[in-house]
C-alpha cells in the first residue's frame, strides 16, 4: 500500500485532461519500480475507486524528481490535503519520454481504455455469462431488449475489484456507465421474487458507490416480479430515492418504466 498526502504538482494534469491527484509518499523507500499501474484510491479511508498510477519523473516533461500520481475513474473532486491509500493492481507498460505531450496524452487515453478492460474482464466472462441466460431464456430477451431501447451494446460482465473480488454484472455497457440487474421469474408471485429484487437493488447501488460513481443504475423485472413494485409500496419509493430506474419487461422486446430517474 502507497500513503501519502495530496499535494500540488506541476499544474499540467487537468490542462491535459488527466488531472492526476500527486502523492507525498510518507515511505518513498516501499516503492515498487516506475511505470503505469491499474491501482485502486481511497480518500481518507473511504471506499476505493479504480485509478491509474504513474510512479516515475515524468521524462516527458524533463522531471528529476519521482513521483507518484494518481488520475482516478470517472471522478471529479477536490483531492489536496486530503490522506489518500493506493494499492497497484497490476503494470499495465512502463514510463516512457514521449516527443509531446499531445503523444502522451494519446498514451494516457489507451492506458484508460486498457484499465477499464482489465475492470471489465474479457470474452470468458461474457461468454459464461450468456451461456448462464439460456438460449430462450427470458433474461437474455430482456437484455437485448434494454440494448436496443437504451441504444448501447450490454453484456454480462465480471468485474474485479482488484483486491481478489470478483463479481458478476447481468449487463453492463463498455465503460460500465450503465448496470443491469434483471429478476425474469415467471407464474405466481411469491416472496423469493422480492428478496432477488432487493438483493439485486442492494448490488447495484453498492457497485455504484463503491466502484463507478457516475453510473446509471437498472433493474429489468417480469410481469410477476414487478409486483414487488407496486405505487405504494415502500420497495417502490425506496428504488426511486435511490436512484435506481425500474423496467418491465412485457415481452415480445416491448420495455415499460415502473420507476423512472
Ligand atoms: C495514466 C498516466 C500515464 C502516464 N505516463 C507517463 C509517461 O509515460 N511518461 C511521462 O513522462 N509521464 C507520464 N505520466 C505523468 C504525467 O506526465 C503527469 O501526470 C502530468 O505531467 C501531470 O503532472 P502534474 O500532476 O504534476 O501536473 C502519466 C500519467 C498518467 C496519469
Ligand atoms: N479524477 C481525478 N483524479 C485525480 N485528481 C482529481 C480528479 N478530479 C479532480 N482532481 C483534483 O485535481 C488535482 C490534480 O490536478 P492537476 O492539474 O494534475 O494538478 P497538480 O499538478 O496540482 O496535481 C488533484 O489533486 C485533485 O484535487
Amino acid at each position: 500500500m502507497i500513503r501519502g498526502e495530496v499535494v500540488h504538482g506541476a499544474g499540467r494534469g487537468r490542462p491535459l485532461g488527466f488531472p492526476t491527484a500527486n502523492l507525498a509518499v510518507e515511505d518513498p523507500a516501499g516503492l515498487p519500480g516506475d511505470g503505469v499501474y491499474l491501482g485502486m484510491f481511497a480518500l481518507d479511508g473511504g471506499p476505493a475507486a479504480p485509478a491509474l498510477v504513474s510512479i516515475g519523473a515524468n521524462p516527458t516533461f524533463g522531471g528529476e524528481v519521482r513521483t507518484v500520481e494518481a488520475y482516478v475513474l470517472d471522478r471529479d473532486e477536490d483531492m489536496y490535503g486530503r490522506r489518500a491509500e493506493v494499492r497497484l493492481v497490476t503494470l499495465i507498460r512502463e514510463q516512457e519520454r514521449f516527443d509531446s505531450a499531445e503523444a502522451l496524452v494519446e498514451a494516457m487515453a489507451s492506458d484508460e481504455r486498457a484499465a477499464r478492460r482489465l475492470l471489465t474482464m474479457g470474452e470468458d466472462a461474457e461468454e459464461r455469462g450468456w451461456r448462464r441466460f439460456g438460449p430462450d431464456s427470458i433474461e437474455r430477451a430482456m437484455l437485448l431488449a434494454l440494448s436496443d431501447e437504451l441504444g448501447v451494446d450490454l453484456r454480462p460482465r465480471s468485474i474485479n475489484l482488484g483486491d481478489g473480488t470478483r463479481l458478476e454484472i447481468e449487463g453492463a455497457d463498455e465503460n460500465c456507465g450503465l448496470l443491469v440487474q434483471m429478476v425474469g421469474n415467471q407464474g405466481t408471485f411469491r416472496s423469493l421474487h422480492r428478496n432477488k429484487v432487493m438483493a439485486d437493488m442492494f448490488k447495484l447501488t453498492w457497485l455504484r458507490s463503491s466502484m463507478f460513481p457516475e453510473s446509471r443504475i437498472l433493474l429489468c423485472v417480469s410481469e410477476t416480479v414487478a409486483q414487488v413494485f407496486s405505487p405504494s409500496g415502500w420497495t417502490t419509493r425506496a428504488a426511486r430515492d435511490l436512484g435506481i430506474e425500474v423496467l418491465l419487461y412485457t415481452g415480445d422486446g416491448k420495455l415499460q418504466t415502473v420507476v423512472g430517474k
